[in-house]
């Protein structure tokens, strides 16, 4: 398991998926890596790897009825899930059509079915907690969250205060560790990184 982590870290890496600079986040905090799945879009092969290693994380002959991916960018992996695992899929949109059926969460269920929830990379955990509100709302049961990238800066916490457990495939140090023993960073990349973790933490708002 720990080479092919490695080996598709590496061609994360090679597509530009894990990006070095300033970037601005979701949650306003300014970061120094930026893991954007949009670039992998184009290769096919490799969102297919994506997401098989991501079902792994699964414990086999749990009872999952349905798949959500968060959008957008999940929708693609989670669609991959679906049709591989031949579970069912919902999609949640972000606002109701004002027309039609003015549903929120489109595909079909049953009260109570247990909906897995798939994510690309998790920072506060409140994209995941907006799904699984709507979800929630709609009589599902919501107990789980599988990740690509745990940016380690307090998701994981705060998705387990409001009782989802969050399986990554990488944490930020762990995908950093691969890509030094790759050669693909320095070390001061990886210190530098994981200097940023350590001291740059989100809480969610009382709200979320
Ligand atoms: O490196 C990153 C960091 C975040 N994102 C996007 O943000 C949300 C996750 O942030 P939360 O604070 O956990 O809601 C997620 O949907 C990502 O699409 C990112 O793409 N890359």
């Amino acid at each position: 398991m720990e080479n092919l982590l490695e080996e598709l870290a590496v061609k994360l890496f090679e597509s530009e998926a894990v990006k070095f600079g300033t970037f601005i986040m979701k949650t306003g905090l300014q970061t120094p890596v930026y893991f954007d799945l949009r670039a992998v879009i184009s290769r096919p092969q490799l969102m297919k790897s994506i997401s098989s290693l991501l079902w792994t994380l699964v414990e086999q002959g749990k009872p999952i009825s349905q798949v959500c991916g968060v959008p957008y960018t999940a929708l693609p992996i989670a669609t991959l899930i679906s049709v591989e695992e031949n579970i069912p899929m919902l999609i949640r949109r972000k606002e109701s059509k004002p027309y039609g059926t003015k549903k929120l969460i489109e595909g079909q269920f049953k009260l109570e079915e247990n909906c897995m929830i798939i994510e690309d990379v998790v920072t506060s955990g409140s994209s995941i907690l907006e799904t699984a509100k709507d979800l929630i709302n709609e009589g599902l049961t919501v107990e789980e969250a599988i990740v690509i990238l745990d940016r380690q800066q307090g998701g994981r916490e705060n998705l387990k205060a409001k009782g989802i457990e969050m399986k990554s495939l990488y944490t930020l140090t762990s995908l950093m560790q691969h890509l030094l023993n790759a050669g693909k960073v320095t070390s001061d990349t990886f210190e530098e990184v994981k200097t940023y973790v350590e001291q740059n933490q989100v809480e969610l708002n009382s709200k979320e």
